[in-house]
Order: C-alpha cells, then structure tokens, then sequence
C-alpha cells in the first residue's frame, strides 16, 4: 500500500496546550477515513496538517510522498482538496456557482481576470452533475440553501482532481433532508474507486457516508484508536472517547451512537 499521509510522532503546541499528543495516523491510498471525537479532541488541528496549513511542533508529517517543512507548501496544496466552513466564508454571495467551483484550478476564491478553458468549464460542469448542483449553476452563492452550499464546496474541493479530499463537518448546519442528501452523495463518491483519498472529519456517527472503511477516534490530542472502521466504532472505543456510556451500532449501513443510560454511573 501507498502511504497518502502519515503521522509519525506528530505533536502540536500552542503555548502550554498540547492539541495533539503524540499522534501516529497512516492513511494508504485508496482508503477512506472518518475522524471522531468530542470538541477540542484534535480533529481540525489534524485536518490543518494533512492540508499543508500547519507544522507540527514535533515529530514528521509526510504527504503525498513529500515532508512538511522540507517542500514547497504551495505546490503540495494544489495537490489536496479541502471542503471547510474556514474556506466557504471567503467565497463572495455574488459569485455563480459554475465560477465557485471552476476557480478552484487556480486556487482562488472569487473569480477575478483569470482565464479558463473549455476542459476546466467541462470538468466543473461534470462535478456539478455528480454533486447534483447542475441546476443551480448560474445563481449566485449567497442565495443557496447551506445543503445546496456544501455540496457546491465539494465540488469545488473535486475540482483540481486531488490526490487526497479532506471534508470538514460537511454535515454541520445541515437540516434532516440536507444531511440525508449529503450523506447520499457522500456515499456515491466514497464508494466510487475513482474518487481520491478522503478524510472526513465529523461529530455525528449517523452521518457517516457508506464506503467509509476506516475510523480516527481522537480524545484530548491522543489517539484513543485507529483502523477499519467496525473494529474502532465499538462501545468501548466510543465510551472512552467521550468519557460517556455510549452504545454504538450499526443498522441499513448507518451508524448511531446513544447514551447507555443503563451504565451511566450514579452520583
Ligand atoms: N492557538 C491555540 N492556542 C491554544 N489552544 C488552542 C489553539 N488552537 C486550538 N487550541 C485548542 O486545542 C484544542 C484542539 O482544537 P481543535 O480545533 O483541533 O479541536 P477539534 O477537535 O476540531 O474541536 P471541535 O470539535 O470543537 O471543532 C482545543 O482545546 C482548542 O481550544
């Protein structure tokens, strides 16, 4: 297997606060990662790290075949597609959605002189039928609903074919038909073997697309576990995660999490 990213003693600092403590995380081509763990855990410290936008204090960070602090960052970033909240604010309202997701080969946000060319308008009009967004090509970002968005940012990430995809909370602010469509297109492109390398980072178990092979689980910057996903979503894994009685299971391909009130320890 290829190494798409890797961790190796990777700690990260910031004044007396470890975010991540020693971490060790491995993706191989071809996989597709879910990261858990409650607020504070590590999650977007990771995500800034796997997208080139952080060093670690200590210990090394590989990407695809290249070592933070030893490459050009900005020949590594073209190379990973990133969906965030952080990256969303900046794309103006006024802005078509057909030039959201096609600037995306330039790595800019709004589009300004640059020129593209009918490949780069081909690929991006592909990408929004796959992300069923086609119909919405020529309305302005800020008048779409926040499912429509994500999947408009998605397509976006696609759009400079990456090596590796990192999806942060692409769930967050969803409504329960917005989730639902989401996860359904979230699980088309991870079952697709075509689709690069992804790492999604999210709080809620039941929004855990189908194809999704292996899981993260992080608590207070450490690695509580890591591997194929049915062997890191147990009980046990959850429960200590989240410092709560949890009962993880996994029912028409959809995991759920609930508190498990009959352990929940009494004052
Ligand atoms: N610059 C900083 N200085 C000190 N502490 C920081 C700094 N940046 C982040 N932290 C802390 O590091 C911890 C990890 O933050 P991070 O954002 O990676 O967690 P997270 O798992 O993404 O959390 P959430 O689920 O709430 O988004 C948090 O406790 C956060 O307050």
């Amino acid at each position: 297997m290829v190494a798409v990213a890797e961790l190796a003693g990777v700690s990260v600092r910031r004044g007396q606060a470890l975010l991540l403590d020693n971490v060790d995380f491995v993706v191989d081509e071809g996989q597709r990662w879910v990261v858990i763990g409650p607020n504070g855990a590590g999650k977007t410290t990771l995500l800034q790290l796997l997208s080139a936008q952080m060093h670690p204090t200590t210990g090394v960070v590989e990407l695809l075949g290249e070592y933070l602090g030893a490459v050009d960052v900005f020949e590594l970033r073209p190379r990973i597609g990133v969906s965030s909240s952080a990256i969303a604010v900046r794309i103006p309202g006024h802005e078509l959605v057909r030039d959201v997701v096609v600037s995306a080969s330039y790595g800019v946000v709004g589009r300004w002189n640059e020129r593209y060319d009918e490949q780069d308008y081909g690929r991006a009009d592909a990408l929004m039928r796959e992300f069923h967004v086609s119909e919405l090509a020529d309305r302005t970002f800020g008048t779409l609903s926040e499912g429509e968005r994500k999947r408009v940012e998605i397509a976006r990430a696609l759009m400079t074919d990456p090596e590796l995809l990192l999806l942060d909370e692409p769930g967050a602010g969803l409504d329960l038909a917005g989730r639902e469509i989401l996860v359904a297109t979230l699980s088309e492109l991870c079952l697709d073997p075509d689709a690069p390398t992804t790492v999604l980072v999210t709080h809620h178990v039941e929004e855990i697309p189908a194809g999704v092979s292996h899981a993260l689980l992080l608590s207070h910057g450490k690695v509580v576990a890591a591997g194929p996903i049915d062997q890191v979503l147990t009980s046990d894994n959850m429960t200590s995660a989240f410092g709560l009685p949890l009962k993880v299971g996994i029912a028409d391909g959809r995991w759920s999490a609930r508190m498990d009130i009959e352990h929940v320890p009494t004052a």
